[in-house]
């Protein structure tokens, strides 16, 4: 006998029942259903919205946080077609020149080769590890360029001598204009093993090599770059609700940031609507990011006073602590689901903001109704996360830290914390290191694979047919108990090793 509609109706729970039965879910307990595979994996369309007004061609966004998002992960985020938001846990001109660093190239990477003057005498060590640096006229980037200083020839020298003795004529530059594929095909026509890079306006932005070609070569190839109506990469970034935010916003917007992302862990409040009012005001023709929200009635405050995008989460990030010293928040599957519920309707895109650890995560944020999905950790073990590798017991690690731990706190911001009428300091994340990972360049194209693949079992060749069958209560999905999580995952065996790409 064929089972009847009501049969097929009660095999799992739709989006719209699970999710209210006042219950608070993370993405690990839920599970998705499959559907009908009736297209091939690859055919799967990750293209999405960042904001209302921001492309994207993958649905990834770097955290704004000093130990995952400054120019290196922006020319590299924008150039795989995701987007960075560069953190403001730093002076405000330092934060709009990391905008304009990464804007100032089109190219997957910021090398920042060290810049010399000619009368300088570096050591070995103040080449930083590069093989060249820049010999410009006062030592900067906005003076003449003389030269390439080559750290061989500086070692060979014995005792540091001046640059002026050992640099080599600079060879013909290549435009900061050339994408990746322009880059390379300048350096092999010319012969060249190196070339420095220099933008119209002569200012000298960085140096490319033949390494640097290899090194991109071996990665999957690259993507469609996410760019703004200028041609240059888009980067977002973000700011806090002080007073001296509004001026910090003036340098970001000097500098062509694309969007901004207002950074709370409680957008609701007085503070971030009046910063929205001013910001929507001021620059109407950038988007406007606002968050944190969980729930469908701080996301309507957010919308009505005017953002083009929110981002959700409270308390579900890896380093974050908030649940537990606030007692407030909200488990982030409820989370996405119950705020892009509403805000779909708005046409206001949501950033699924914290708790990714693996790409099943990212599949289910945006099944439930997400856009995009923000990453910190998965992200700050990357080759271009800020920050050197170290070694902790044998592996290596990069730092990466809360923006509300301690430290973070008492290197940038202390005013939203130690300032005015919070005088004692509560952390509400930690300090902690994760693991190397490579260049997000590799395991960002790798991870969108195995997110093409499980929109394939779930049905939906794209987000929009993800959304739709969300909406249309298609979508079937279930609790999984501890047992069943248990039985998810990788068990019973003596030993393994986990390797997914
Ligand atoms: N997503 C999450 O779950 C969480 C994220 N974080 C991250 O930590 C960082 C700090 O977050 P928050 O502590 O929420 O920063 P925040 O700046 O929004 O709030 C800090 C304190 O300053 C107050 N405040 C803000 N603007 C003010 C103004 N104009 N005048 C007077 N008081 C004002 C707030 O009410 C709050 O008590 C951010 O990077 C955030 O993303 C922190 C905790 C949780
Ligand atoms: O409670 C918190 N205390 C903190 O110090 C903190 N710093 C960042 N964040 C938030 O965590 C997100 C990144 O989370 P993941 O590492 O899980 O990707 C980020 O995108 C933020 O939303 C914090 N939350
Ligand atoms: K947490």
């Amino acid at each position: 006998m064929a089972p009847s509609s009501a049969d097929i109706a009660d095999d799992g729970f739709s989006a719209k029942r699970l999710f209210s039965q006042g219950v608070s879910y993370t993405y690990d307990d839920v599970i998705l259903h499959p559907g009908l595979i009736d297209f091939p994996a690859d055919a799967v369309d990750l293209s999405t919205r960042f904001s209302r007004r921001v492309s994207l061609s993958i649905p990834c966004v770097a955290s704004p946080m000093d130990t995952v998002s400054e120019s290196a992960m922006a020319a590299a985020m924008a150039s795989l077609g995701g987007v960075a938001v560069v953190h403001c846990n730093t002076e405000p001109h330092i934060q709009a020149s990391i905008v304009r660093a990464a804007k100032s190239r089109r190219l997957p990477f910021v090398s920042s080769v060290p810049f010399f003057s000619p009368a300088s005498a570096p050591s070995p060590n103040d080449f930083a590890g590069y093989d060249y640096a820049i010999v410009t006229e006062r030592g900067d980037s906005l003076s003449k360029l003389v030269g390439v200083a080559v750290a061989a020839d500086a070692a060979s020298s014995g005792s540091p001598a001046p640059v002026s003795e050992y640099m080599r004529p600079a060879p013909r530059s290549a435009s900061a204009s050339f994408d990746f594929e322009q880059a390379a095909a300048f350096l092999a026509d010319e012969g060249l093993d190196y070339a420095p890079l220099v933008s119209e306006e002569g200012e000298v932005i960085d140096l490319i090599t033949n390494k640097d070609v290899e090194r991109i070569r071996s990665y999957p190839k690259l993507g469609k770059p996410t760019l703004g109506a200028d041609g240059k990469f888009v980067v977002a970034a973000s700011i806090g609700t002080r007073e001296d935010d509004k001026q910090r916003l003036e340098q970001l917007v000097q500098a062509g940031v694309n969007a901004i992302v207002i950074d709370s862990s409680q957008g609701n409040s007085m503070y971030q609507l009046d910063m929205i009012k001013y910001a929507k005001k001021m620059y109407p023709e950038v988007d406007l990011i606002g968050g944190n929200v969980v729930t469908i009635a701080q996301a309507q405050n957010l919308v009505t006073a005017g953002v083009d995008g929110l981002r959700v989460g409270m308390g579900s990030g890896s380093i974050c602590t908030t649940q537990e010293v606030c007692a407030v928040g909200r488990g982030q599957a409820t989370a996405v689901y119950k705020v892009a519920s509403y805000a779909n309707d708005q046409n206001v895109p949501v950033i699924a903001d914290g708790g990714i650890s693996y790409s099943g995560h990212i599949v289910k944020a945006l099944a439930l109704g997400a856009s995009t999905v923000m990453m910190g950790s998965f992200l700050a073990g990357s080759h271009e996360a800020p920050g050197a590798y170290e070694y902790k017991d044998g592996h290596r690690v990069k730092k990466y830290r809360g923006m509300g731990s301690l430290e973070a706190m008492t290197k940038g911001s202390d005013a939203r914390y130690l300032g005015d009428t919070l005088k004692l300091k509560v952390a509400q994340g930690v300090v902690g290191a994760v693991a190397d990972k490579g260049s997000v360049l590799r395991f960002i194209p790798y991870t969108m694979q195995a997110v093409k693949q499980g929109f394939q079992d779930f049905g939906a060749s794209s987000l929009q047919s993800a959304h739709d069958l969300l909406r249309s209560e298609t979508l079937r999905l279930e609790v999984r108990t501890g047992a069943a999580q248990v039985e998810g995952g990788i068990h019973g065996l003596v030993s393994y090793e986990k390797k997914s790409f």
